[in-house]
């Protein structure tokens, strides 16, 4: 196994690596211990962090145990810091509902294009991941979005799995961390299997390697209770949510003997979920690429992307977004997080009305339906 075999990208690092990773045993030493700054978050090295959560060593599986509340950590009494760092993160990333005359300012003549993860951002987070429905009021709101604007759905979920929830046949779908890219049906009939052309599988070459580790997953990880293992078709997801801490370090174990013995995988981590996936460079950023580009905005200043989504994975796609100064990436999260994205809204609710409102300011400027001359 090499040293890049199993590492967090940087994306898995967030602000809200909290304290207890400053105490925890990644640091082994004091002076290793990265300087907490006055708001409690941490400011170290990203790349030094990634380091240290490599997991080639045996010593390290501390780290990914620490990696895992890091990246689930628990909220919160609200002292007088923590809502002092509430304020000033919400300075520098306000709501979006309340910037929504500026965004719309800011959108003026460009063609708004949509982004919308899944899990927490359409759904509520649930224990279990078979039961993360979306509400009928978001599907109406959200088939009423994709009339006025080309939207996508963006999901780490296998997309049949994602497809089967949202159930909307005219979205455009990326499964499997933007994997799986296909197009809606044309005249928006019915969504089926087959029926119309994949635009984008560029990890087709893993599908026996992940089907093989999926199968070792679920074997290895039966003893544990509360373990899930998903199949999310070009990616795998140990999800924890329901496994009790002090077994975290059991499971972390679990996992690692099965992905060491494949150097072409990597782990990258969500919410209270492990995901195992290919090493190429392909994530939901590059998929936000590719679905501009299948639109026909590939080299175009009259576009404007607008990403939600409240994971890290997500991270990548607001980063494109940054890198290609257009449109902008909404966070849902109630707590401050590091983000690439500029906005925030705190749940699924307020990610509905944000979107309700798009819709509603679409019909009042452009009259009717607002049944939109789309590109596509
Ligand atoms: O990119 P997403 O659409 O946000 O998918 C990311 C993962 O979402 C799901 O897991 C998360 O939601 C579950 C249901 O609320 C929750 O139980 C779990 O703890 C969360 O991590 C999905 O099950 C995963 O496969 C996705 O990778």
């Amino acid at each position: 196994m090499t040293n890049q075999n199993v590492v967090a990208p940087e994306s898995t690092i967030n602000l809200a690596i909290s304290v207890a990773v400053a105490n925890s045993s990644i640091f082994s030493t004091a002076a290793q211990k990265p300087p907490v700054t006055p708001g409690g978050y941490i400011s170290i090295s990203r790349k030094n962090f990634l380091k240290n959560l490599e997991i080639n060593g045996g010593a390290r599986i501390n780290a990914w145990v620490e990696s895992m509340r890091a990246s689930s950590p628990t909220h919160h009494k609200s002292t007088p810091s923590l809502l002092e760092d509430q304020t000033s993160w919400m300075d520098q990333h306000p709501s979006a509902l309340d910037m929504f005359e500026q965004i719309i300012d800011a959108s003026k003549g460009k063609q708004i294009v949509m982004f919308l993860d899944y899990d927490g951002t359409l759904s509520p987070i649930v224990e279990d991941p078979d039961r993360a429905f979306m509400s009928k009021k978001m599907r109406t709101t959200v088939r009423k979005l994709a009339r006025c604007f080309p939207t996508a759905i963006v999901s780490g979920r296998c997309r049949d799995k994602v497809y089967k929830f949202v159930r909307l046949a005219e979205l455009y779908y990326a499964g499997s961390h933007g994997m799986d890219i296909r197009g809606p049906v044309k005249g928006g009939s019915k969504y089926k299997k087959g029926s119309e052309a994949v635009l984008c599988q560029p990890a087709s070459e893993f599908l026996p390697m992940i089907d093989e580790v999926y199968k070792q997953l679920l074997e290895k990880t039966k003893s544990t209770p509360g373990a899930k293992v998903e199949n999310n078709k070009f990616c795998l997801s140990v999800h924890f949510r329901c496994v009790e801490e002090k077994k975290w370090n059991e499971l972390a174990q679990q996992v690692k003997s099965v992905i060491k013995e494949y150097p072409k995988l990597r782990l990258t981590q969500g919410r209270k979920v492990l995901e195992i996936r290919p090493t190429i460079k392909w994530d939901k950023g590059k998929a936000l690429e590719f679905l501009l580009e299948s639109l026909g905005f590939a080299n175009c200043s009259d576009v404007f992307p607008v990403y939600i989504g409240d994971d890290k994975t997500d991270e990548d796609a607001f980063k494109i977004l940054r890198e290609r100064g257009q449109g902008f990436g909404i966070l849902v999260s109630k707590y401050p997080k590091d983000t690439n994205a500029s906005y925030s809204l705190q749940e699924p609710n307020e990610v509905m009305d944000f979107l309700q409102r798009l819709v509603e300011w679409k019909r009042v400027s452009f009259g009717g339906e607002a049944r939109v001359s789309c590109k596509y």
